[in-house]
């Protein structure tokens, strides 16, 4: 089954807890950087973000972003995809906290894992609204931390 956040965005209060929840676990961590993952990962960053003080670093889909990038590719179920991070927004020794809505094999989230310690930043942990446990995604994310609210299953 498709699992959609969007009717979690249409109750305000439901928003609310959600990012009250992570900015809980998230506001005593010295997180200087929220990295969120294009689409999904812009809805929930941002306001987590601002919550923390920390800057929120939009990773986008390829030739998305007007500077110049690094990039990391990751396997699809059929083919490959990409994301890319603006060079010289994040510096090496920052914590950082990676964003989406759902993992579901876990390629977006280690592709975005990659990016940021290819310029040695510091990973505190990858959080997603939703997990679909059956596709053993967090297998895929070596020994960076996942935390999830919800089971898709
Ligand atoms: O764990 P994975 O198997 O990598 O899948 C999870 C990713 O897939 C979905 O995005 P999608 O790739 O559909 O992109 P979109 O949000 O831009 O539509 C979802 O929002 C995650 O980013
Ligand atoms: N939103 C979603 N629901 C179910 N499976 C997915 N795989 C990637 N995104 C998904």
């Amino acid at each position: 089954m498709f699992q959609d956040i969007t009717t979690l965005l249409l109750d305000p209060k439901a928003f609310k807890d959600t990012i009250d929840l992570f900015v809980e676990r998230y506001r005593d961590q010295n997180i200087s950087v929220v990295a969120g993952v294009e689409a999904r990962g812009f809805i929930f960053g941002p306001p987590i973000a601002l919550a923390i003080g920390a800057k929120f670093v939009p990773m986008r889909k390829p030739k998305k972003l007007p500077g110049p990038v690094i990039s990391e590719e990751y396997s699809l179920e059929y083919g490959t995809d990409k994301i890319e991070m603006h060079v010289g927004v994040v510096q090496a020794g920052e914590r950082a906290l990676i964003i989406d809505d759902l993992i579901a094999t876990g390629g977006t989230l280690s592709a975005a894992i990659r990016l940021l310690e290819r310029v040695e930043v510091q990973v505190v942990e990858c959080a997603c609204v939703i997990e679909l446990p059956e596709l053993k995604g967090r297998e895929r994310l070596g020994d960076k931390a996942l935390f999830v609210l919800v089971n898709g299953s």
